[in-house]
């Protein structure tokens, strides 16, 4: 079995380590090999997603990815953006399943900035489609506008589209997810402006014909953005497109305590997956060894149950990180009152101590 690690740019490299840290001490035979990818890859070999490091994804069992990005190539052309690279992985290995389990550890109950009783006990599961969508769409780009009261002006427009069997594929995803949970699935449109989630919509109601035993719900993003917060418990398995799951998922990750917590797996049909913390970069504290790596320590514990077939080694790395949420340890984004702050590197520490 073979892990492609791509720990990428900013704090990428950081949290990478330590769920490497924590890989080796399982000590599970698995091969590892490292590979440039996003900025990093773009300032070494002029491209953000090299064919090396494509290849060596291809070929790996599974993919272990930090993040990309950077504020400093936001001039440079879009394809050469280190974004690009997360974009590609994904369109590349057909990852169109993202599983971003938001759970709220007992122990982090106090580090929400919402009321505990809302987010104790919270486990609910976001679906996002992953490449489809206006992410993906075409065309794109700007032009002159050539209608309507500012024709001749310049514009820019991107193009909102799925195709009915990328709909059902994540429908069936989502459907075979909420039966092994609570049975429930939220589909997350906005059917009433666009043609793209009428669709989608519409194949949800299909789909679940096969699955009278799961109950499905609809609503409306802005109406979910703000359930989410109103009441999160009631949601189960939550299914949306692309955009909108990556920012329902960034909210959500608040219910969690911290972005920092939030994992993620994106799977292909084949079972493969890339397995990365939902959050970013963060340029802002690169450098600083005060990022949360536990986000990326779940996503290894991911990569273990889905690809791998690991399951109690991933069992293992839960527990594990619970035990040092017990013990009172917390980097800075999840630290409050009566709990003792601590870095990256010693977060990492404290999860192979605790294995
Ligand atoms: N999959 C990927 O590689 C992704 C890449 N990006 C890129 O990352 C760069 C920064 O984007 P932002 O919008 O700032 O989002 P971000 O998720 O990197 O950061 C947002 C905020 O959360 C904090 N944060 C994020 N992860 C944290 C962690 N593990 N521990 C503690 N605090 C953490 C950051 O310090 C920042 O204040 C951009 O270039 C963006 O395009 C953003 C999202 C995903
Ligand atoms: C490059 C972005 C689409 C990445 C992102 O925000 C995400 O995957 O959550
Ligand atoms: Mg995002």
């Amino acid at each position: 079995m073979k892990i492609a690690v791509l720990p990428g740019d900013g704090i990428g490299t950081e949290i990478v380590a330590e769920a490497v840290k924590v890989l080796d001490a399982l000590d599970l035979k698995f091969e590892m090999e490292s590979a440039l990818v996003g900025g990093a890859a773009y300032d070494a070999h002029g491209h953000p997603l090299p064919e090396s490091t494509l290849k060596l994804a291809k070929e790996a069992d599974a993919i272990l990815f930090g993040a990309v990005g950077d504020w400093k190539y936001d001039k440079l052309d879009r394809p050469l953006r280190p974004e690009q690279a997360i974009l590609g992985l994904r369109k590349n290995l057909g990852l169109f399943a993202n599983f971003r389990p938001a759970i709220c550890y007992e122990q982090l109950v106090g580090a929400s900035s919402l009321k505990p009783e809302l987010i104790a006990g919270l486990d609910i599961l976001i679906i996002r489609e992953l490449t489809g969508d206006i992410y993906f769409g075409q065309p794109r780009g700007r032009r002159e506008a050539p209608d309507g009261e500012f024709k001749g002006a310049p514009e820019a427009f991107d193009t909102m589209r799925y195709s009915k069997p990328e709909i059902e594929r994540i429908a069936h995803v989502a459907f075979q997810a909420a039966r092994k949970r609570n049975k429930k699935v939220t589909s997350v449109d906005k059917a009433n402006v666009l043609e793209t989630f009428q669709f989608w919509k519409d194949t949800m109601i299909e789909v679940h014909a096969q699955y009278p035993d799961v109950e499905l719900q609809h609503m409306y993003v802005d109406n979910a953005a703000m359930q989410l917060v109103k009441a999160p418990k009631a949601f189960d398995v939550v299914v949306t497109g692309n955009m909108f799951g990556d920012i329902l998922s960034d909210e959500a990750s608040m219910l969690t305590g911290s972005i920092g917590m939030l994992p993620s797996a994106s799977l292909n049909s084949r079972n493969q997956g890339l397995y990365e913390p939902s959050h970013g970069s963060a340029p802002d504290i690169a450098g600083k060894g005060i990022a949360n790596p536990l986000a990326t320590i779940l996503s290894a514990a991911m990569m273990l149950r889905f690809s791998l077939n690991q399951e109690e080694a991933a069992q293992r790395i839960e527990a594990a990180v619970q035990k040092v949420l017990a013990q009172g340890l917390r980097t800075g984004d999840i630290w409050s009152e009566g709990t003792t702050k601590v870095g990256t590197v010693e977060m990492g520490d404290a999860v192979v101590k605790a294995l």
